[in-house]
């Protein structure tokens, strides 16, 4: 399907989407928070934290075992890594899952393209940033977030597994959180697959050969990451993972 203009897509697809087209901030939601010289007005921002919070529930609510995908925002289409990210997402898609992704470009767009192409129903998270940027054009719901905390729990919450494309600090910030909530059993049964084994591998290695070896993370620990080259296979994984639980999601 050739991509199709934003007008046309919002109407065709039934898209929502929330907060997009706001002007591009002078100040982030989140940087107000972390500077010490407004801590005065700190409580109040609960109340506007708590409103994220029930907006992402609320437009989420319907939504049950998502595959969240992180990757890279900075690679770009016709790339080796781009193509691997819409046939990741049209795997996804085709397998019924609903994908997930940060809404951004680079390879969650990649993602969502791959998932919407394939008739699958494509989510995007996006994130208030200090300079301007859309949620890219295909996502059919799309809810831009002020803060990285409150997003990151949607991403957890409404999925069932995650994959990681290769990616930057974005993506080792996302994989190390969902791989620390596996390992401290916050949450069980939640597959986390790494695509790409040139790019895994070598960190792979120095988990193996610093941190086991040295005692900081269990032998046990690394087993919790599944590496492929293998879209079907990362595929393959989440069904199994899925067929365990008998098809319920018992987070
Ligand atoms: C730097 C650029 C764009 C930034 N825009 C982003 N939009 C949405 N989500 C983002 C963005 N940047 C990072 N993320 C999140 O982190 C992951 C990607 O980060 P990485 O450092 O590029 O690996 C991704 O999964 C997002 O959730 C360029 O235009």
């Amino acid at each position: 399907m050739p991509p199709l203009d934003r007008d046309t897509r919002l109407s065709y697809r039934g898209a929502a989407r929330i907060r997009e087209d706001q002007d591009t901030p002078t100040q982030t939601t989140d940087q107000r928070l972390l500077r010490s010289a407004d801590s005065a007005r700190d409580p109040w921002r609960v109340l506007r934290i708590q409103s994220e919070f029930v907006e992402g529930f609320d437009n989420l609510a319907t939504v049950s075992g998502a595959v969240t995908v992180f990757g890279s925002a900075r690679i770009a289409p016709d790339t080796p890594y781009y193509d691997l990210g819409r046939e990741l997402g049209g795997a996804l898609a085709g397998a019924g899952y609903p994908v997930m992704t940060g809404g951004g470009p680079g390879l969650m767009e990649a993602v969502n393209r791959g998932a919407c192409e394939a008739g699958g129903y494509s989510i995007g998270l996006g994130i208030e940033l200090p300079f301007e940027q859309n949620l890219n054009q295909w996502v059919d719901l799309g809810i831009n977030f002020r803060y990285f905390f409150v997003r990151k729990t949607m991403f957890v919450k409404y999925a069932q597994a995650f994959v990681c494309l290769p990616g930057g600090f974005g993506t080792l910030d996302e994989l190390f959180e969902a791989l620390t909530l596996v390992q401290t059993r916050k949450v069980t049964q939640f597959p986390i697959v790494l695509l790409g084994t040139e790019f895994w591998g070598p960190l792979l290695d120095w988990v193996r050969g610093t941190l086991v070896e040295q005692g900081f993370v269990s032998p046990a620990d690394v087993d919790l990451l599944q590496v492929t080259d293998s879209v079907a296979d990362a595929v393959a994984i989440i069904g199994q993972s899925r067929q365990r639980q008998g098809g319920e999601d018992h987070r």
